[in-house]
């Protein structure tokens, strides 16, 4: 595994609060809360080593085009994913049919991270009922092939595949999450899952809406 001493420790408690602070009163999702959620979890890819370094890289771009748009002239449109769709849309940011020159509008970039947190709910869930003996690579693959593969070209998925494969296994995982004993974890995740299970449905239902689920 990799190095993490110089680094901040990941963290699934402040991951968790994260998620849980992007959700307004009103079921909008703030964007800067959202994205250091996606920090945080970039954390925990990161302690795993360089096998994942083609997927960290991938999220690190979009949340590095998401850091932009925050700070941008254009920071008051880019509060909650419901300001940037209105905004984005009113001002012609969004391509429909053919990935052209708006690769960085925060629309298709949220909606790669919001597929991507599809696989995260599935793969936790998986986690929380696993027994000792459950493959870590297993329950991985499983939520990829339910969620982004559907997405990716054979190469990508190829990719994933042999990085799954490098996963450790389950008490290391426990132990990297930084949160107790295997039961802690458990219970843990039994708040996670909803939790970003919500974030998704909210963000899932405000893209059908706008028939933004297929960006290019
Ligand atoms: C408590 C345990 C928590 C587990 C923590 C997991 C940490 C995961 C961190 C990041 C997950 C990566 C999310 C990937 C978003 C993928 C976005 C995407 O689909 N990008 C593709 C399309 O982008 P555009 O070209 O259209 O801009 C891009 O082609 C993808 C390239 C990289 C490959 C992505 C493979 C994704 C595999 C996801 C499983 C991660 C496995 C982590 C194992 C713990």
């Amino acid at each position: 595994m990799a190095d993490t001493s110089e680094e901040q420790k990941f963290s699934l408690r402040e991951v968790l609060d994260s998620f849980r602070a992007c959700l307004s009163e009103n079921k909008e999702i703030f964007i800067e809360d959202y994205i250091a959620g996606w920090r945080g979890l970039v954390r925990f890819l990161n302690s795993l080593g360089s096998v994942f370094s083609f997927i960290t890289k991938d999220a690190v771009a979009k949340i590095q085009i998401m850091g932009n748009h925050l700070k941008s002239e254009n920071r008051e449109h880019y509060v909650t994913f419901q300001s940037m769709v209105k905004y984005e849309l009113e001002n012609e940011q969004v391509e429909f049919h053919k990935r052209g020159n708006l690769y960085e509008s925060g629309c298709r970039t949220i909606l790669r991270l919001h597929r991507g947190l599809q696989w995260l709910q599935l793969f936790l869930d998986r986690l929380r009922t696993s027994t000792e003996d459950s493959k870590t690579s297993v329950m991985c693959s499983e939520a990829y092939n339910e969620s982004l593969a559907k997405y990716h070209p054979w190469i990508i998925r190829k990719a994933a595949g042999v990085a799954f494969c490098a996963l450790p296994g389950r008490p290391t995982f426990f132990e990297v999450m930084n949160v107790g004993t295997p039961e802690q974890v458990v219970a843990m995740l039994g708040e996670a899952v909803p939790l970003i299970a919500e974030v998704y449905n909210i963000t899932e239902e405000l893209y059908a809406q706008h028939n933004m689920l297929d960006l290019p």
